[in-house]
């Protein structure tokens, strides 16, 4: 097959990561006999140093003609002082999103057991631990009016019964594939959008008799995730309470540095379904150019984009394994507690990919 993608490495460490993911991508392929074709392009704060708009067109078109990308992240200190659709976050990161109909964010919390005692909880406590956040990612706060009057500032937050209902069924269908619960975060103490959520979200459980529905707040989840994280299978969530809840989790499983993330939309008219791939994490501009990013979450990323844009679940399971295996020899970077450059984790996951049988 001919893996034709998007990739777009954006700032900070996103090019480091993308780089590491790149080798593994190379491995993957050269072993199970297909070829690449990656259309490299600029987003983000790279793409304003180079005299463009954060989301250049040329840019654009090509993750909507190859319909699966493959991101780094955008964003950074450099660019802080821009305002609205001038930064990479609101220029690039969010049309992206929108423009592509990404509407379900798929975000996985399942602690590998070699970085068992990595996170701060008790071993015991986060034993068995496997969940999904399905966050909704194109509606909600992030893409309400926004702007400054008089008075202050202020951001609305809407969303529409459709938006909820095509959110909440991919997190049931979700759930039937898996232990068949479905936990909805809202806030239908205070906000109206949250009454809107839970009322949508019932309607749309009462299909699904099989599936266990619990409703929480979301101050109380953030709570809950620390207390009880064994007690959830799918976790569905509105799109700013599902980017705050997914870093958190993101604690249990060891570092951000190993999370990946599909964004996905619903299938095009020749069936494939659009999707980017992006680790959960930022730029990190506090480690940026010194080779110690970690670059699992990207490589993570780069397996789900082979599985879910391409159907290749063999050479999916193949990255996911080698990764497995560097985290329990301890062939990991310094959030780990390893002594790896990104660079050597990437070379040695390639490795191990090529060498399995
Ligand atoms: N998808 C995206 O493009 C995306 C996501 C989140 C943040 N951002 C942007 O990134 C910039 C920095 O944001 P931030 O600092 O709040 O969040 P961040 O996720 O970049 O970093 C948070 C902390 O985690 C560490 N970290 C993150 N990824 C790591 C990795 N792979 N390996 C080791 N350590 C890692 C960082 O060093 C930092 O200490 C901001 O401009 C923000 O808007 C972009
Ligand atoms: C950079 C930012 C706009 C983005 C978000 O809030 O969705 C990020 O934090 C994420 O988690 O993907
Ligand atoms: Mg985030």
């Amino acid at each position: 097959m001919n893996i034709q993608f998007t990739y777009l490495p954006g700032d900070g460490i996103g090019p480091e990561v993308g780089a590491a993911a790149m080798a593994v991508l190379q491995a993957t392929t050269q072993r199970f006999g297909h070829t690449l074709e990656a259309e490299h392009h600029l987003v983000g704060g790279a793409a304003i140093d180079a005299g463009e708009k954060p989301l250049p067109e040329t840019s654009f078109e090509s993750c909507q003609r190859t319909g699966a990308v493959l991101l780094g992240a955008v964003g950074g200190p450099k660019w802080d002082h821009l305002k609205g659709a001038d930064r990479p976050e609101l220029g690039a990161l969010l049309p992206l999103r929108k423009r592509l109909n990404l509407y379900a964010n798929i975000r996985p919390c399942k602690p590998y057991e070699a970085l068992l005692d990595r996170a701060p909880l008790k071993r015991d406590r986060l034993e068995g631990t496997d969940f999904v956040v399905m966050r909704e990612l194109t509606g909600g706060i992030y893409f309400g009016k926004k702007g400054r009057d008089a008075e202050g500032a202020y951001d609305e937050c809407r969303y529409s019964e459709s938006e909820v209902e095509r959110i909440a069924i991919k997190a049931f269908d979700l759930a039937m594939t898996r232990r068949k619960k479905v936990t909805s975060v809202d806030k239908s103490n205070v906000l109206e959008t949250s009454r809107l959520w839970r009322e949508t979200v019932e309607r749309v459980a009462s299909r699904y008799p099989q599936v266990e529905l619990e409703h929480l707040l979301v101050d109380a989840m953030t709570m809950h995730m620390l207390t009880r994280p064994t007690a959830f299978d799918v976790v569905l969530t509105e799109n700013m309470f599902g980017d705050i809840l997914t870093d958190e989790a993101s604690v249990l499983c060891g570092s951000m540095g190993v999370i990946p993330s599909a964004s996905l939309s619903d299938a095009r008219e020749d069936q494939r379904v659009v999707g980017m791939f992006e680790p959960i994490h930022g730029s990190a501009p506090d480690i940026a150019g010194q080779g110690k990013a970690n670059p699992l979450a990207m490589i993570l990323s780069a397996a789900w984009m082979l599985r879910l844009s391409f159907g290749l679940n063999p050479e999916a399971a193949a990255i996911e394994t080698a990764v497995e295996q560097a985290l329990a020899s301890g062939d990991v970077t310094g959030d780990l507690g390893g002594t790896l450059s990104t660079d050597q984790v990437g070379s040695q996951i390639a490795d191990r990919v090529r060498r399995a049988t």
